[in-house]
């Protein structure tokens, strides 16, 4: 079963002005429920505006994308979040973690429309925190974390809701061989689990990391 598929999918930004931009264009693509495909391209090729499309983040300006067998192209951003909520993980680049809140709030956050206890919100927390080794600090503010801490808390937020498909924009940009490769175990025990995982890099160890099936390349918005 393709999981995620998509039809000359495009996105244009400011269309119609003088600053119209285009980072993605006829974009083709199929992949397999439980497959790990590495999208990779120089800066500005569009694969976060791609990673963006295809987490049902952001919906495309023509062109169709089908995910889990759903034309989720067709959708209001009301049923895309949703969707997201249910069935989609995300680690974004900047990682989006809020600041003031404990490591455990942050990574509970997707969970809060599920309404559980909060016994229930810590124990989820406690073990996506486990998994990306970052359990000593779920107590500590997000903001007093270094920058690899803080990807791991991403890592983990985007793991608590035990997600179908993973999305991941260079999820070990900020971390040293070490925690890269606990988190490419991480996603090599996801995919074990039949999971789906899409993510951008430019780290070599992520691209020959032999979980990864296929990579995607990309060059001013379009594969090459
Ligand atoms: N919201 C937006 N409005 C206008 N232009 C945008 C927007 N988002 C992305 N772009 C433009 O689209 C192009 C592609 O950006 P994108 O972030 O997708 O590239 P990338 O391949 O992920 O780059 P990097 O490796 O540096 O993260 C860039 O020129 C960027 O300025």
């Amino acid at each position: 079963m393709n999981i995620i598929e998509t039809k000359a999918l495009t996105k244009t930004f400011n269309q119609g002005k003088l600053n119209e931009v285009t980072p993605v264009k006829d974009i083709s693509i199929s992949i397999k429920k439980g497959e790990c495909v590495v999208l990779k391209g120089p800066s500005g090729s569009g694969k976060t505006t791609l990673l963006t499309l295809l987490s049902c983040l952001s919906r495309p300006s023509s062109g169709g994308y089908w995910c889990m067998e759903e034309q989720v192209s067709r959708w209001t951003e009301k049923f895309l979040t949703r969707f997201r909520q249910k069935h989609i993980g995300i680690v974004f680049q900047h990682f989006n973690l809020i600041k003031g809140l404990s490591v455990e709030q942050n990574i509970y956050t997707p969970l809060l429309p599920l309404g559980l206890s909060a016994k229930e919100l810590k124990a989820q927390a406690s073990l996506a925190a486990e998994k990306v080794n970052i359990s000593q600090r779920l107590q500590f503010k997000v903001d007093t974390l270094s920058g690899g801490e803080q990807q791991r808390v991403a890592i983990a937020r985007a793991l608590v809701g035990n997600p179908e498909i993973l999305f991941a924009d260079e999820p070990t940009a900020h971390l040293d061989r070490e925690n890269s490769q606990n988190i490419m175990d991480v996603f090599t025990e996801l995919k074990n689990q039949g999971k789906t995982i899409v993510m951008t890099t430019h780290d070599p160890l992520v691209e020959e990391h032999s979980s990864v099936d296929r990579i995607i390349e990309m060059k001013d918005g379009e594969m090459v």
